[in-house]
């Protein structure tokens, strides 16, 4: 369990709130010369959380001692090549709290790590500081990577040698002795041959450390590179595609509508489009140079005479939607896999279930624990409850299914358990393995904040974060907080900094990104909030997104399919919102906003 949160990403704000409590007089006070530290920091998490960071003591713990490890090999690498700075980002902060306690010498601490067990006569925080180098090395490389990215250390292809301790002297050091400054120090003509060796084996490692860390660099821009390519020549064939499109509407456009057009001429590049309409918006954010730019005017172009308003860009929903027919057969329209359910939370999963059969899929799946799933099942026999979410071979038990699913929804009421996030990670892991589209909603984009390069770069997923949400993730991917003036450009900057997944930031607009266009979506609901309607939407995402994909561009007239079914699900939640609100006023709950699926559907799609 804990092996899951270890690696699990601090954001700079985090850090600092930590080290500002961490380095208060009265924490270092009760943390100096106290072998058991576990109350202090069951308070230093206490204050934490009351700043708004929900962390465990043990992480707290850990993250320290990460730092502390970071900071004495810093220290370390200034003493020795002055250019090991970079290694400790916080090492002013550190500088700052460690500088006003008794001095550790950090050969000490090598010292120390060489006799193993003197450690354990230091207080705990300094066996801290200087034991598990490798666990304490993965996690600095937190710093500047996410978790499955850390850089894994080499051991050295040599035995540490670890003298042995008969000697009742050897075995233990006295706290005094650790703290004594090295000039002081008596020497130990002992140790002398060990510490020489270790000089050499503390340089190894980090020589070794700074290797691992630039291969990290190199091997992560060569990935970048070989990305942008992949994406330039996407952009490239869909520049030939919306050129056609361009063309095709060029040629058709009656002289009866002059005004619609910006001239005989295409616009001029970058130029702000006065026809965007009030409820829609489409701007192309990318401020790269000519290829974005030239998208944006056949995309223009295309959507000039098309587009005008809502109503107008319904179409484009409208030709995702298969056609029913005799011909099929159950299944084929659609199978949905949610994955989400627990104790607390039954109601969210059979939402986001049920509207995804109400929009039109054939099978709804929900893949839960076991005490949720009954309650779910209760709910409703339209919906295939597995209650295997919590079982020791869950990720087994889904995959039995996953290859027969046409999308996942991962997060509605999966709670925060680091089991079922592990669980549901590899879920996703394994869903992109078979490419098929993933919506990230609730508790799962909680996953994303904490490890967002689990989805990063695969163009098939969906996040729909609330306002809340979406800060979250945003200062977790983008180290910097949100600019509340501007939520469009927050949503296109998330979105290309998560490899352009796109985002669908719920609230009085829904602002939807690729990180290459927005769509607001600001379809008349109402004021009625009540909880379980991102379920709803979530669902329907669902089975969107899965029409689609496979509907081809043709049909969604190059537009991003994410984007397009994102619009479809956001206009009919809000569009449900308004009619339940019709009827039912304040009294209006999830359920009767479900109800009015099909009536919605058929009012927006299909008339
Ligand atoms: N019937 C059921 O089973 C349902 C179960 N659900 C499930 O519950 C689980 C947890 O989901 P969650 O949304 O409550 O958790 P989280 O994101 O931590 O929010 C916590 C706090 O954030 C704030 N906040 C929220 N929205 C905001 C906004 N737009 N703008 C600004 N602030 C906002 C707000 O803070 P407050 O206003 O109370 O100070 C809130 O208390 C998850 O699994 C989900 O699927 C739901 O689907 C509902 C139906
Ligand atoms: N202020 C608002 N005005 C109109 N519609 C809104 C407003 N806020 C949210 N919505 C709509 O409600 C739907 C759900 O968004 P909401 O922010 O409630 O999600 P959520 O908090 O994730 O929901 P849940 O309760 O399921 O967790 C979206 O379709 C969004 O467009």
């Amino acid at each position: 369990m804990l092996a899951n949160t270890r690696g699990f990403l601090w954001s700079d704000v985090e850090t600092r709130a930590l080290l500002d409590i961490w380095g208060e007089q009265d924490v270092q006070t009760a943390l100096d010369g106290n072998f058991r530290n576990s109350h202090v920091y069951r308070d230093v998490a206490c204050r934490l959380g009351e700043m708004g960071f929900d962390r465990t003591p043990e992480q707290c713990r850990i993250r320290v001692k990460g730092l502390k490890r970071q900071y004495y090999q810093a220290k370390e690498g200034i003493k020795k090549n002055g250019h090991y700075r970079k290694i400790c980002k916080f090492y002013d902060e550190m500088e700052g709290i460690l500088s006003n306690r008794p001095q550790i010498d950090p050969q000490d601490m090598i010292d120390s790590v060489a006799v193993g067990d003197e450690a354990l006569d230091g207080t705990e925080e300094e066996a801290e500081g200087i034991g598990h180098s490798h666990e304490a090395y993965m996690e600095s490389t937190g710093e500047c990577s996410y978790a499955e990215h850390t850089v894994k250390l080499e051991s050295p292809p040599f035995p540490i040698p670890v003298p042995s301790s008969s000697n009742g002297a050897g075995q233990r050091q006295s706290n005094t002795q650790t703290k004594t400054p090295p000039m002081a120090r008596p020497k130990r003509s002992k140790k002398r041959y060990t510490n020489l060796s270790l000089d050499k084996l503390m340089e190894k490692f980090l020589e070794q450390s700074m290797e691992a860390e630039e291969n990290f660099y190199k091997y992560e821009e060569q990935r970048l590179k070989v990305e942008d390519r992949r994406r330039e020549a996407e952009h490239l064939r869909e520049l030939q595609m919306l050129q056609v499109l361009g063309q095709m509407f060029a040629g058709i456009a009656s002289p009866a509508q002059p005004s619609t057009q910006t001239g005989s001429s295409a616009p001029l590049l970058g130029q702000h489009n006065p026809h965007h309409a009030d409820h829609i918006n489409h701007h192309n954010m990318t401020s790269a140079p000519s290829q974005p730019i030239v998208i944006e005017r056949a995309f223009t172009l295309s959507n000039l005479q098309a587009v005008r308003n809502m109503e107008n860009i319904l179409p484009l929903v409208r030709n995702i939607i298969p056609p029913l027919n005799s011909k099929k057969h159950k299944g084929q329209d659609g199978r949905v896999g949610i994955i989400g359910g627990c104790q607390e939370y039954t109601g969210a999963p059979y939402f986001a279930a049920v509207s995804a059969l109400k929009v039109g899929a054939d099978l709804s799946h929900v893949f839960c624990t076991k005490d949720a799933a009954a309650v779910i099942k209760s709910y409703s026999p339209e919906l295939i409850v597995h209650p295997v979410l919590d079982s020791p071979n869950a990720v087994e038990e889904v995959e039995k299914w996953l290859s027969r699913l046409h999308t996942v929804v991962v997060g509605p009421g999966l709670g925060r358990d680091d089991r079922l996030l592990g669980n549901a990670k590899t879920i996703i892991e394994k869903s992109k393995a078979l490419g098929i589209p993933v919506v990230v909603d609730a508790d799962g984009l909680w996953l994303i904040a904490q490890q967002p390069s689990i989805i990063q770069g695969y163009q098939r997923a969906i996040l729909t974060p609330n306002y809340m949400e979406f800060s979250r993730l945003y200062e977790a991917v983008c180290r910097d907080s949100v600019d509340s003036s501007d939520n469009q450009r927050n949503v296109v900057r998330l979105s290309q900094a998560m490899g352009n997944v796109t985002i669908v930031q719920k609230g009085e607009k829904d602002i939807i990104s690729d990180g290459d266009k927005v769509i607001v979506c600001s379809h008349e609901g109402s004021s009625r909030r009540c909880g379980g309607q991102g379920d709803l939407l979530s669902g329907s995402l669902g089975v969107l997104a899965h029409w689609a994909f496979m509907s081809g561009p043709e049909k969604t007239n190059g537009l991003n399919p994410s984007l397009v079914a994102a619009l479809g699900a956001c206009t009919l939640t809000r569009q449900c919102n308004h009619q339940a609100f019709h009827k039912h006023g304040r009294s209006t709950t999830t359920t009767d906003m479900i109800a009015e699926v099909g009536p919605a559907f058929k009012k927006l799609f299909e008339t």
